[in-house]
């Protein structure tokens, strides 16, 4: 088939890529002209683990242009992968994906399957749909058939999740959608639930909604370990071992980020309220995200009242490990929080320093950033980790001893046991679990 999928973005590129290696023909598009020609050379402009070794694999499938007309012209099915970010009163910004469909139309002679990727609220492509039909009047073959693909993948997995997916929702108008959609998807061996564009539309924001709500809930029952003096490690895996509630999900820490959880629930949220029916749990979960934030400056806080003068090296800046992507990280709260308490801070992240850099300048004198965990902790009073990469793992708690002054962990992650702390002089905070002194 010839697909062309507009947006090389985290979704887009990753659909782009899979359905070349799947044998049809992909054209990827953008608006944006860097990240076209990075990808006519070879390199993705994002960084997903096995992405650009299987964009070099599939190469022969995979064109990619910044010319909309072009990608249009002759695409059997065309999927929007654009944005949806948060307006200013929490709902979805559609205006990327209007912009697509207005292009899509002014491109083709003949109407076309266009399936929608972004994620958007239930109603929006039935509103495409009116649109189009609006555009392409009633000339014979200029019908174009909306249908709603929404996407599940994880940001660090996202080659994996869309190659082996645990099921793929597909939302339809008509039998023949339906069966292109299935065809489309045969060589996956996931199932396909064929449903209704709202239906569809809904799978997508309650599923996200429900694991935002998830980690929410575990967060306040972590805050609730340390009042009563119990471990949410433990309690969390007594919880996940009834099948039940499923071990997943189940990670206390300093809340979740990301380009979607937060704008998902929020957009929900809104047009919950917009229909007279708030849904209180995503608004709950919400306001215990913000809250958590705040948690491990507060734990800090605790013990000095100011941070003022504080040397504190930051570990991880990106939103969860092996992305590059800071949307909505804790990072961005937690490090304005120390800036303001007056700390001196010292950054690393093995992915997300460029981008952190393109807001907070080193040459603004306000904050350092160091090109290993260990230049970080160097002479540091207190280490703050924000994301569980990897990497800091293999840090030993000897290693932190030599490195800083008085040795003082802040884990937002719990990337940590407490054994690995307990009889080494290493102060040790996490969330939800008691202090190893
Ligand atoms: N990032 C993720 O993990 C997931 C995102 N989604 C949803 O997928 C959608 C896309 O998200 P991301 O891939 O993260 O966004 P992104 O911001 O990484 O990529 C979107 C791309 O679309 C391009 N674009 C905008 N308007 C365009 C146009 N008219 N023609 C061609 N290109 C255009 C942008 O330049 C950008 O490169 C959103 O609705 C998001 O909620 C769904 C599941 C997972
Ligand atoms: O719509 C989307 O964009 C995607 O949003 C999430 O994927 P993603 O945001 O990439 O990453 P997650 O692994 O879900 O993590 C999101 C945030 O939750 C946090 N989290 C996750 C799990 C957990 O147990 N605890 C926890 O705090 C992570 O640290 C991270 O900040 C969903 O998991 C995907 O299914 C969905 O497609």
């Amino acid at each position: 088939m010839n697909i062309t999928v507009c947006g090389t973005g985290y979704v887009g590129l990753v659909a782009a890529v899979v359905f070349a290696s799947k044998g049809h023909r992909v054209i990827g598009l953008d608006i944006d002209e860097c990240k076209i020609s990075l990808l006519r050379g070879g390199a993705s402009p994002l960084f997903e683990p096995g992405l650009e070794e299987l964009m070099a694999k599939s190469s022969c499938n995979l064109e990619f242009t910044a010319d909309y007309r072009k990608a249009y012209e002759s695409a059997d099915v065309i999927f929007v992968a654009v944005p949806t970010p948060e307006k200013a009163d929490g709902s979805a910004e559609l205006s990327y994906v209007m912009q697509a469909c207005d292009q899509i139309a002014e491109s083709r002679e003949r109407g076309c399957i266009v399936v929608v990727k972004s994620t958007v609220p239930p109603g929006t492509n039935d509103r495409i749909q009116a649109y189009f039909d609006d555009i392409a009047g009633s000339a014979p073959g200029r019908r174009f058939n909306v249908v709603s693909n929404p996407e599940f993948l994880s940001q660090g997995t996202a080659l994996r999740d869309m190659l082996y997916p645990a099921r793929i929702v597909v939302g339809v108008q008509d039998d023949d959608a339906a069966d292109l959609m299935r065809a489309l998807y045969q060589p996956f061996d996931a199932p396909v639930m064929v449903m209704d564009l709202r239906s569809a539309e809904l799978v997508k924001y309650a599923s996200n909604d429900f694991l935002a709500l998830k980690i929410s809930y575990i967060n306040e029952i972590a805050n609730l370990c340390d009042v009563v003096g119990a471990d949410i490690e433990r309690v969390a895996a007594g919880m996940g071992a009834d099948p039940r509630i499923g071990d997943k999900f189940l990670r206390a820490g300093i809340g979740y980020g990301g380009s979607c959880f937060p704008k998902d629930t929020k957009a929900l949220h809104w047009l919950s309220t917009c229909h007279g029916h708030e849904i209180k749990t995503i608004k709950a979960a919400i306001e215990v995200n913000t809250a958590q934030k705040t948690m491990l400056v507060a734990k800090a806080k605790e013990r000095y009242g100011s941070l003022a003068g504080k040397r504190i090296a930051v570990l991880g800046l990106t939103f969860k490990p092996d992305t590059d992507d800071l949307r909505d990280a804790p990072s961005l709260d937690v490090v304005r929080m120390l800036l303001d308490e007056g700390a001196q801070t010292v950054l690393y992240d093995p992915c997300g320093m460029p981008a952190f850099e393109g807001r907070y300048p080193a040459s603004l004198g306000v904050l350092e950033y160091a090109g290993d965990p260990y230049e970080a902790l160097r002479d540091s009073d207190m280490a703050f980790i924000l994301t569980e990469w990897e990497e800091f793992a293999s840090i030993t708690a000897d290693q932190y001893r030599s490195l800083m002054g008085t040795p003082e962990i802040y884990d937002g992650r719990n990337m940590y046991s407490l054994d690995a702390f307990r009889g080494t002089s290493v102060r040790y905070v996490s969330i939800g679990r008691p202090v190893v002194e």
